[in-house]
């Protein structure tokens, strides 16, 4: 495939001013809960992303109708529902695994093909296949994806091995129309559940939110449809207040609020960052510049892994040595060699640094880092991996000594929203072809 590529000159400190949208997996997930009801719903505040492109498509294939205008996208569930996701949607997201319960409750039987989504580590679904088995459906596992059959799903007790957003979100799907009452242990509660869980409450679920992780669902008979706008994308308002530390900078960011950024506007502002904070923005500069930081990425409330990676590239302009405990993904640090590349004085280890163990001890992983501030960083010919270390690249290219070439634009171009008119809008010197 020819892919699309960005040329990046040097450009000086990146300012001004971003709205972010909603994130590209929260539109996913309401569209395919909209599945759910029996009558039409409405989402808001969408983002021009490939990833609402490929989720579309889906739909409109099982008999879902999709209307978009402007920023919004109307969902209005077709009275007869193809039950097989066709294999033509092998591997371009995550989202088909989470079809599999609202497809049971409308059609008794489904088909997903293999899910995909960025390449940061093994990415197994058995949480999601031994929930569905919870419920009473008959999942098989084939070579080419996973069929499933269900007369009608009926509540349960599932506990997750680890708070998993997708498995979470799979049972959460599966549970607001099963027969009786569910309850989730050990519940992912990241801010996407919170919204997902607010949707489906006003499509007619019934959701409580236990302490200690625990989410519980009292199965109804019927759901409607609802309208929603969603909160801007936690992960691209951090990417872009980055921008502006990372360059010398200064980006204010409109449309995600505070309560999304706890975790990260405190480290940030622990590296030396100053914040100016309003209700409709938040601003970000460095004058006195960055100093280094330990960070461990964790589930929520901790610092999320989609922010790793520009928090990276912040890193090897920090003066000192960093450190980078990864323990969400097992590989989600293979983006690296691009940045050394470069010029990033980044060493990656198998061992647990900075932390606690974690998962990923004794599995060979190399999901920590060790990063040498401030380096000189020099443009570079960089493929984009997966769409957050794209972004990474990006910043490393904004901040680099002479112009870089990066290839692998889909990847950004799956779920920022506009990102060349952002970029451009903030000085970037920065040419698509
Ligand atoms: C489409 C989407 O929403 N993607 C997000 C979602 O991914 P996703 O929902 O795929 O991530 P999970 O939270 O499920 O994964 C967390 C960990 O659990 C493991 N696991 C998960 C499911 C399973 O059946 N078995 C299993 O072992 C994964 O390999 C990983 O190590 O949450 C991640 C963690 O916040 C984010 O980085 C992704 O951007
Ligand atoms: C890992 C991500 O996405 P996906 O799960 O769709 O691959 C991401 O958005 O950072």
């Amino acid at each position: 495939m020819t892919d699309k590529l960005w040329e990046i000159e040097p450009s000086g400190p990146l300012r001004g001013d971003v709205t972010v949208r909603g994130a590209k997996n929260a539109v996913s997930k309401h569209m395919v809960a909209a599945m759910l009801g029996s009558e039409p719903s409405t989402i808001r505040n969408t983002p021009d992303v490939g990833e609402v492109g490929i989720t579309a498509a889906m739909l409109e294939n099982l008999g879902t109708t999709v209307e978009r205008s402007g920023d919004e996208i109307t969902l209005v569930p077709g009275d007869v529902v193809e039950p097989n996701v066709p294999k033509a949607f092998t591997g371009l997201n995550r989202i088909p695994i989470l079809m599999l319960g609202p497809l049971l409750h409308r059609a008794g039987e489904a088909f997903v093909p293999l899910v995909g989504g960025d390449p940061i580590g093994r990415r197994p679904v058995d949480f999601h296949v031994d929930a569905l088995r919870a419920f009473g459906a008959e999942v098989t596992l084939a070579a080419d994806g996973i069929h499933a059959r269900a007369k009608r799903l009926v509540g349960t007790r599932i506990e997750l091995p680890y708070p998993s957003v997708g498995a979470t979100e799979t049972v959460l799907l599966a549970a607001v129309l099963a027969q009786g009452k569910t309850v989730i242990r050990n519940a992912a509660t990241e801010p996407e559940i919170t919204e997902l869980a607010l949707f489906l409450q006003r499509m007619g679920a019934r959701i409580s939110f236990s302490p200690d992780r625990r989410i519980v669902i009292e199965g109804v008979e019927r759901l409607g449809g609802a309208q929603t706008r969603l909160g801007g994308d936690r992960i691209e308002a951090f990417s872009y207040l980055v921008a502006g530390l990372v360059t010398g900078g200064e980006v204010r960011v409109h449309g995600c609020a505070q309560d999304r950024l706890v975790t990260p506007i405190t480290t940030l502002a622990r590296m030396g960052a100053r914040f100016q904070i309003t209700d409709d923005w938040i601003m970000a500069s460095a004058p006195e510049g960055l100093l280094p930081a330990a960070v461990q990425t964790d589930t929520h409330p901790g610092f999320a892994t989609d922010w790793q990676t520009p928090l990276m590239v912040l890193f090897t302009q920090a003066d000192g040595m960093s450190v980078l405990h990864e323990t969400v993904y097992e590989n989600r640090l293979a983006y690296v060699p691009a940045l050394q590349s470069m010029g990033a004085e980044i060493e990656v280890y198998d061992t647990c640094l900075g932390g606690p163990a974690c998962r990923y001890h004794d599995t060979g992983a190399r999901h920590s880092a060790v990063v040498r501030g401030v380096s000189k960083l020099r443009g570079g010919d960089v493929t984009m991996p997966d769409i957050r270390a794209g972004f990474s690249a990006v910043l490393a290219a904004a901040v680099a000594e002479g112009p870089s070439t990066l290839r692998g634009v889909h990847h950004i171009e799956r779920g920022y929203h506009r990102p060349v008119e952002q970029f451009r809008e903030l000085g970037l010197n920065l040419r698509a072809r």
